[in-house]
């Protein structure tokens, strides 16, 4: 490993421990981790960095399950099965976190561009294709000034509403492998109108990744729309 790995390693390794110590104290991040309370406090305050060896161990740790724990922890549901997940789509450096590890999960090929649903889908969205060194693309509801051209895909919804979303021409090309995120995914119609747009490009679905599924009725319409691996960081009862 040489010395820029070693100092990327380390830096994630903070990156992690910053994270969960938002939601912990430094003795129960210390129970977590098993590192004394005291080097906690210096790494996660920037004033030493943890050795390759803690580093490599802290980033390791950190699997698909531990993530969507500290989802879970994060998230509310209420009594009609609405959830409330702003603590973790408004926490960039959380979601800079479940990048690699939903890459590795899922087996995802390098896309050209992820391409995501305004609003909530934004930073889940940059997150990806920062970590795949991709662009970033976002399907808006409504057509942005001064954009010319737009691929379009509207659905009437079972409610009964329609509903379509816009994405600027030129965001997708033709051939492209595109990676389509979102935050959650419940009914599926999200999905289905953003696979439409990436079908209308011409382009490929590399993969379908979202941070909750509710239930599996959004991720099985998914599933029948694309080969390509869909999964979801974890999954919550539908209600
Ligand atoms: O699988 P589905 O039933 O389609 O639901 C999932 C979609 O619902 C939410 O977005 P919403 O439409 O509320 O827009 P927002 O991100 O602007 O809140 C969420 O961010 C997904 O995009």
């Amino acid at each position: 490993m040489n010395r820029a790995e070693k100092a990327a390693l380390q830096l994630r390794a903070v990156a992690v421990l910053r994270t969960l110590k938002r939601s912990r104290t430094y003795d129960e991040l210390a129970e977590l981790t098993g590192l004394p309370a005291g080097d906690l406090n210096r790494y996660v305050n920037g004033h030493v960095l943890p050795g390759v060896e803690r580093a490599r161990e802290t980033v390791e740790s950190i699997g698909r399950e531990e993530l969507a724990d500290e989802l879970r922890s994060r998230v509310s549901v209420d009594d009609e099965g609405y959830v409330d997940n702003s603590a973790i789509v408004f926490d960039q450096s959380f979601l800079d976190l479940v990048a690699p590890v939903a890459a590795e999960s899922f087996a995802f090929e390098r896309p050209d561009v992820v391409l995501t649903a305004a609003t909530d889908g934004i930073t889940l969205g940059a997150a990806m294709a920062s970590y795949f060194d991709a662009d970033i693309a976002y399907a808006k509801k409504r057509k942005e000034t001064a954009v010319e051209e737009f691929v379009e895909s509207r659905q009437r919804l079972a409610s009964g509403i329609e509903l379509t979303y816009y994405l600027p021409a030129d965001a997708v090309s033709a051939g492209d492998t595109v990676l389509v995120v979102d935050d959650l995914i419940r009914s599926g119609e999200t999905q289905e109108l953003l696979l439409d747009i990436v079908a209308q490009s011409d382009a490929t679905v590399g993969g379908v990744f979202t941070l909750i599924a509710v239930g599996d009725e959004g991720m099985d319409r998914a599933r029948q729309i694309t080969d390509a691996p869909v999964g979801a960081l974890t999954t919550f009862d539908d209600r």
